[in-house]
């Protein structure tokens, strides 16, 4: 019994002096916390945004990119604009990050992507995360020599010339797919609901297999084509997770994670591995000893890498980045144009009607003709305004800057500046989704209407500068290299669809979320993966 006490006195003791310690080190670190934080006020106070308007609300540990994450892609934004009634805003960033700036003005936009892109690299939770997922090629590369002698390299194998001489191609790819359609309605008695997005992204891989690589990916149906598909659908189900949402605030506030081994950035690694071990390494095996004198995709990185101007590194991540960047978005694209014709059927009868009334078969010359297929021409823009398939753009600036204004913004202190000076570090979105939809340009940008493009369009300063007015292929020196292939590809799949079947809408709500581009849940649904299911019946 006599050790009882000793023991009690023992633990007592050291629970007391513990108790010292806490209290101690608590008020310490509260005084530590509570002057950081005074710091940071008043650094955040005498900040150059610090009376640039902002949304209310904002989370203390989320900031405002909770709203951005949990709403449908562009929502939020489209809401703050209209609710602050500016093209320019700040965020708050998620864990005390520094707040975002939200730029829209067409000016401002026209200035960076234009005149001063290479000073605005991706941010740093973007370029690692392309460098993982696409790989170290033409949308990865930053510096200004370095992004032109990639583009020099394959910019031609994409220019208009080129799709001329690959069209073939492209309309073999679209047939494949139709065929494939065709017997997959057959075999369920005349009607089929599909998840669109995944079949045409069969269609829009075969496209660019064919078209850049000369490489069969039997209409999207081969093993290797499957896998790259199936990897990149586990990466957009991990990227949508609540763990994915963690993941990219944790790599925002900590850049240093990127270099760890976590389960949601090895996802992003999958897909670009599985192009590696698959026709990447086929087409190596293939170039050893082939000529290498075409202007196609393939022989000018075939080319490169014999006379040594690229590694083989490089030429495998040219390989994936070409294969993922030149069918994932094409096929979102084409996805939601299918999913909003079956939404809106007498759309979907204008557009056959013309289709239709083309003799034969279309040509090259008919699917690149406005005046021949106006219509066909119409959806096509209108699509890309309305569901781009990347919906935010997000840069850093790296060094300070003044942004021009076309329209003067009024700041909570009642400043009205026409100049926007920018500092060196700050992160910028380009909310490309709401500005392509906002009513104030448009008059009902809310509404898929291919016919606004048949009619007088909003006064082009209002507008932004990219290819059609819109911000869908981004615009300057780093505007989509393949944009030329992505629209007419996207008018011979639609127009061969639209010939044989019918699109009708099956009542699902669709939310968009985001990984590296649009990705549709379907409401009541959300475990399952990525999908927009729309019923098919033939013509
Ligand atoms: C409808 C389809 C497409 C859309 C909406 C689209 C959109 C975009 C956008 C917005 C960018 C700029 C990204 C950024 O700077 O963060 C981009 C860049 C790029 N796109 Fe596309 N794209 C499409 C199809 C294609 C196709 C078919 C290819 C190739 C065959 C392609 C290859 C690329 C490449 C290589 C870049 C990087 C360009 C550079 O940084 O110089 N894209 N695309």
């Amino acid at each position: 019994m006599d050790s009882l006490p000793s023991v009690f006195h023992y633990f007592g003791q050291k629970y007391t002096s513990g108790i010292a310690v806490t209290l101690e080190t608590t008020i310490y670190a509260t005084c530590v916390l509570l002057a950081l934080l005074s710091l940071e006020y008043f650094l955040r106070s005498q900040h150059h945004l610090y009376d640039i308007p902002s949304p209310p609300g904002a989370s203390w540990i989320w900031g405002h990119e909770r709203e951005v994450w949990e709403t449908s892609a562009g929502i939020a934004y489209a809401n703050w604009m209209h609710q602050l009634q500016t093209n320019i805003f700040k965020i708050k960033g998620a864990l005390r990050k520094k707040d975002i700036l939200v730029v829209a003005d067409p000016l401002a936009i026209t200035y960076i992507m234009q005149k001063r892109i290479y000073d605005y690299p991706h941010s740093e939770v973007v370029r690692p995360r392309i460098a993982r997922l696409l790989g170290k090629s033409l949308g990865w590369v930053e510096g200004e020599s370095e992004h032109r002698r990639m583009r020099h390299l394959v910019g031609p194998a994409l220019s208009a010339e080129a799709i001329k001489q690959g069209a073939y191609k492209v309309f073999a790819a679209s047939e494949t797919l139709e065929l494939h359609l065709e017997k997959e309605i057959i075999i369920n008695d005349g009607a089929v609901i599909i998840s669109v997005c995944d079949w045409v992204n069969q269609a829009t891989i075969d496209v660019i297999g064919r078209f850049g690589f000369d490489h069969n990916f039997e209409g999207g149906k081969s093993e290797d084509a499957l896998n790259i598909l199936n990897s990149w659908r586990q990466m957009a189900i991990m990227g949508i997770s609540e763990r994915g949402f963690l993941a990219l605030m944790m790599l925002r506030r900590f850049p240093l994670l990127n270099y760890l081994p976590l389960k949601a950035l090895k996802a992003q690694g999958d897909v670009r591995l599985n192009i590696h071990s698959g026709v990447a390494k086929e087409l190596l095996r293939r170039s050893q000893g082939a000529s290498t004198d075409g202007n196609d995709l393939l022989s000018r990185l075939f080319s490169a890498h014999s006379s040594d101007k690229i590694s083989t590194d490089e030429l495998m991540d040219h390989i994936s980045m070409f294969i993922m960047a030149g069918s994932e978005t094409t096929s979102q694209t084409l996805g939601y144009a299918l999913w909003e014709l079956a939404k809106n059927p007498s759309i979907q009868e204008n557009l056959r009607k013309e289709i239709m009334s083309m003799p034969g078969t279309l040509a090259y010359d008919d699917i690149q003709s406005t005046s021949k297929l106006p219509y066909l021409d119409a959806v096509t823009r209108e699509t890309l305004r309305f569901h781009p398939a990347a919906p935010y753009m997000e840069r850093v600036s790296l060094k300070s800057d003044v942004l021009p204004l076309r329209h003067p913004l009024t700041t909570t202190s009642g400043r009205i500046i026409s100049e926007l000076p920018i500092e060196k570090g700050q992160t910028i979105i380009f909310p490309i989704h709401a500005i392509g939809r906002q009513d104030s340009v448009w008059g009902d940008g809310g509404s898929y209407r291919p016919e606004r493009w048949l009619e007088t369009l909003p006064a082009a300063d209002a507008l932004p500068t990219g290819w059609s007015h819109l911000l869908a292929f981004s615009d300057g020196p780093r505007t989509c290299t393949g944009y030329r292939l992505a629209i007419f590809q996207f008018k011979v799949i639609l127009a061969g669809l639209i010939r044989k079947f019918r699109f009708h809408d099956t009542g699902a709500v669709i939310k968009n979320k985001v990984t590296s581009s649009m990705q549709p849940i379907t409401v009541g649904e959300e475990h399952i993966s990525p999908r927009l299911p729309v019923k098919v019946t033939l013509v």
